[in-house]
């Protein structure tokens, strides 16, 4: 019987696993692809997604998605925002009645503007307080090469959240609790829109200086947007917000650093989803949460720019920390 499954094996659900496996559970990760699973059971790699990575000899790999749930005392989520809803449509049943169920992922749902934590809630019409989320400054790659990090885990219940951390960690992640579960998931979402708009200015050019004031006034907007939906406004000065913000908009490992790069020397947003092999959930996540700020009357110029420029509507280089239009001085 496993402690713990995994169902997605791209670059974090992979890397996760390998965590879980480190930190001596016995784990099982879900690839929808037989020939990947075949590979990281008997070779121990995954190169499309962690080139140069040795997996761990105790992790197994298996493209029965059923099988893997089959008495899994805790389910990990690792696939693409968009695809979660279908995922436990399909095989939701097959989980063990009390496993906890913990969402790795950094978008919303963009019909429904949900967040992840929600979206299982209402596909599985389940008691909040068996999901967790985890979130913070966590490169799946850096983490695979057992850079020394950490991460939160949130969930309502104190006692899924322990359970959680507990199993989530080994000599190289440590993992905190928190019981904050809206501002966790809005850290990891927002901070993408964040990474994107970085990733542009990146590409038109420019230095540090507007790097540092968009990622300055992009903390505000985001804990503007979370506090507004109900987080805690602590949780944005923590790992699920600022520390997240610092990884995601500083390194090229970041998709979404990478897709704003790419929007900053030119390219329309077609082609940027063309060049990308992996997910960028920033991408699919700008218009629900843009809908979702303006619900709530919450200014979120870098957001509001980062949207404009993907859609085509305004020049890269003229993305600012501030909209062109403001007349009056605001306050900090
Ligand atoms: N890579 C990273 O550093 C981190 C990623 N995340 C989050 O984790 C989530 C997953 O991202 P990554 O693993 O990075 O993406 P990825 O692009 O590396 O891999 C996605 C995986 O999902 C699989 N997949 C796609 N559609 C599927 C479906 N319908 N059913 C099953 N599998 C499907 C793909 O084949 C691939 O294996 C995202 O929400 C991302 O924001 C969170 C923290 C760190
Ligand atoms: O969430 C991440 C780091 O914490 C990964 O960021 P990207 O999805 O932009 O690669």
């Amino acid at each position: 019987m496993p402690d713990a499954v995994v169902l997605g094996a791209g670059s974090w659900g992979t890397t996760f696993a390998k965590v879980l496996a480190d930190g001596g559970a016995r784990t099982v990760l879900w690839a929808r692809r037989p020939e990947a699973a075949r590979e990281i059971d008997e070779s121990r790699r995954n190169t499309r997604y962690l080139p140069g990575i040795t997996l761990p000899a105790s992790l197994h790999a298996t493209s029965d998605v059923r099988a893997a749930l089959a008495d899994a005392s805790q389910v990990y989520l690792a696939v693409p925002s968009q695809q979660l809803r279908q995922l436990l449509r399909e095989h939701g049943d097959a989980i063990a009645p009390d496993a906890p169920i913990v969402s790795l992922m950094k978008g919303v749902e963009a019909d429904s503007r949900l967040r992840m934590s929600a979206v299982i809630e209402q596909e599985l019409g389940i008691d909040p307080g068996r999901i967790a989320v985890v979130s913070g400054p966590n490169l799946a790659l850096e983490i695979a090469q057992e850079h020394p990090t950490a991460a939160v885990v949130s969930s309502t219940s104190d006692e899924t959240a322990r359970a959680v951390a507990k199993r989530a960690r080994n000599d190289y992640f440590h993992s905190f609790i928190n019981h904050d579960v809206i501002g966790t998931e809005f850290g990891g979402v927002l901070k993408n829109l964040v990474a994107l708009a970085i990733g542009v200015v990146d590409g038109v050019g420019y230095g540090e200086n507007t790097k540092a004031s968009i990622m300055t006034r992009g903390l505000a907007e985001v804990t503007d947007f979370a506090v507004a939906h109900g987080a805690e406004r602590e949780t944005m000065r923590g790992l699920a917000g600022l520390g997240d913000l610092i990884a995601t908009c500083g390194s090229p490992l970041s998709r979404n650093f990478t897709a704003g790069r790419l929007l900053g020397m030119g390219y329309s947003r077609t082609d940027v989803i063309a060049r990308m092999e992996q997910v960028a959930e920033g991408l699919a996540s700008v218009d629900p949460v843009a809908q979702l700020a303006a619900a709530k009357g919450v200014r979120m110029p870098i957001l509001e720019q980062v949207k404009l420029v993907l859609d085509g509507a305004m020049d890269p280089k003229d993305i600012a920390p501030h909209l062109t239009t403001d007349d009056e001085p605001i306050k900090e």
